[in-house]
């Protein structure tokens, strides 16, 4: 056993089908009595319910949640919490409506209460991120932490089946950086190996039936698992490079995680065995990288960057950005390595080992 360090975050986790129903009792818990409720323009239905359910704590909507909380989005939202006069956030929706929450809670401290809708995972995290004048920024604060995380798989059965496979993809890569993060440990390595077990397991079984609420739940569970990992150690060159990708040439944040994670591992393959065995475990295969993009590609999920927006001029540029600054990695970055790795994202090549 390696020395390890383990600081345990708070969380109130409430899950099950149906467990939205308690959200009036969840707030009341907190001593607040007036909601303000985010969500996206498409998920204005859900955010209605909520605020049905609330009755007179609901103290109305803020629908406008964008990807990557532009700063904007964020400064409107924080003024329609002052001007409502609300004392708590109700976050219904993925990660950018999560997202947009925390930037509210981070400049007022309003406690937070998120009912994913995806399985992004930042629910569980103490970790911003806001867009401005281009760049994204993110950081940490205990301030932004969801105070209570109500996951109810009812409210998953309409995420069209693609979105489900790439953010079910996003999630295990938040596990499987865990597995080998410089500041890992054991209870981490525990919850990341399940998490993709029931990930692994869970998105099969909502492609062949989307409204099945077994699978659904499974994968809510694993969403859970592999979120907290996410909140409780650091991330490595896979969430870098989709960081870079993500930003800078505004790719879709799910589809992004699911072309670069196979290749990501077999980067990093050689220098973190142990957690490659435990991943490649945890989805019944035996190479961890071609385990994880064999599932994407049972899912029907995109394979390379080049479908879904980048350029092959763009490449370079995203190893520039990439290695501007240096951060903690199995493997040192190797430039002509990553080079090859961004080519074979780009083409969709099945991966084999670096
Ligand atoms: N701070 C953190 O710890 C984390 C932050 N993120 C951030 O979250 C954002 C991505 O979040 P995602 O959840 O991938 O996407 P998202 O929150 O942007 O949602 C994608 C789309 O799906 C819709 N949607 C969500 N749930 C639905 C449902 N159940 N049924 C039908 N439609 C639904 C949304 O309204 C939106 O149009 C990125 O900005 C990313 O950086 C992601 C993971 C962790
Ligand atoms: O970029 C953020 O908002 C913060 C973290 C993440 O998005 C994690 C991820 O890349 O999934």
């Amino acid at each position: 056993m390696q020395p390890f360090l383990y600081t345990s975050q708070p969380a109130r986790v409430i899950f099950g089908a149906g467990k939205m129903a308690q959200l009036g009792q969840e707030i009341e818990a907190l001593g607040a009595r007036r909601a303000l409720v985010l969500c996206t323009p498409q998920q204005r239905d859900s955010a209605q319910k909520v605020m049905r359910l609330l009755g007179d704590r609901a103290a109305g909507i803020f629908d406008q949640a964008v990807m990557h909380v532009p700063i904007e989005s964020a400064r409107e939202a924080r003024e329609a919490a002052r001007r409502l006069d609300a004392d708590c956030a109700v976050a219904i929706g993925g990660g950018s409506t999560t997202g947009l929450g925390k930037a509210i809670a981070l400049d007022s401290g309003l406690p937070i209460i998120a009912i994913p809708t995806t399985y992004a995972g930042s629910e569980m995290t103490p970790i911003y991120g806001i867009t401005e004048a281009g760049v994204k920024k993110t950081g940490r604060d205990m301030r932004v932490l969801p105070r209570t995380v109500i996951y109810d798989p009812e409210l998953t059965l309409g995420l069209p089946v693609a979105l489900s496979a790439t953010s079910g993809i996003n999630a295990i890569a938040h596990a499987a950086e865990g597995l080998y993060s410089a500041d890992g440990n054991p209870v981490m390595a525990l919850m990341a190996e399940e998490g993709i077990r029931a990930l692994g397991q869970a998105l099969p079984a909502i492609v062949r039936d989307p409204r099945g609420l077994a699978g659904r739940a499974d994968a809510l569970y694993g969403a859970w698992l592999c979120g907290t990992v996410l909140g409780h150690v650091g991330m490595a060159l896979h969430h870098k490079l989709c960081h870079t990708l993500g930003g800078s040439f505004n790719l879709p944040h799910a589809e992004t995680h699911t072309i670069v994670l196979p290749h990501a591992l077999a980067y990093n393959g050689r220098a973190a065995p142990d957690a490659m065995r435990r991943i490649a475990r945890a989805l019944g295969g035996t190479d961890a990288a071609q385990a994880v993009y064999d599932l994407a590609r049972a899912l029907g999920a995109p394979l390379a960057l080049r479908d879904i927006g980048l350029r092959q001029q763009d490449l370079d540029r995203t190893l520039d950005i990439a290695l501007q600054n240096q951060y903690p990695n199995p493997r040192p970055l190797e430039r002509e390595a990553l080079r090859r790795l961004l080519q074979n994202a780009f083409d969709g090549t099945r991966p084999s080992p670096d």
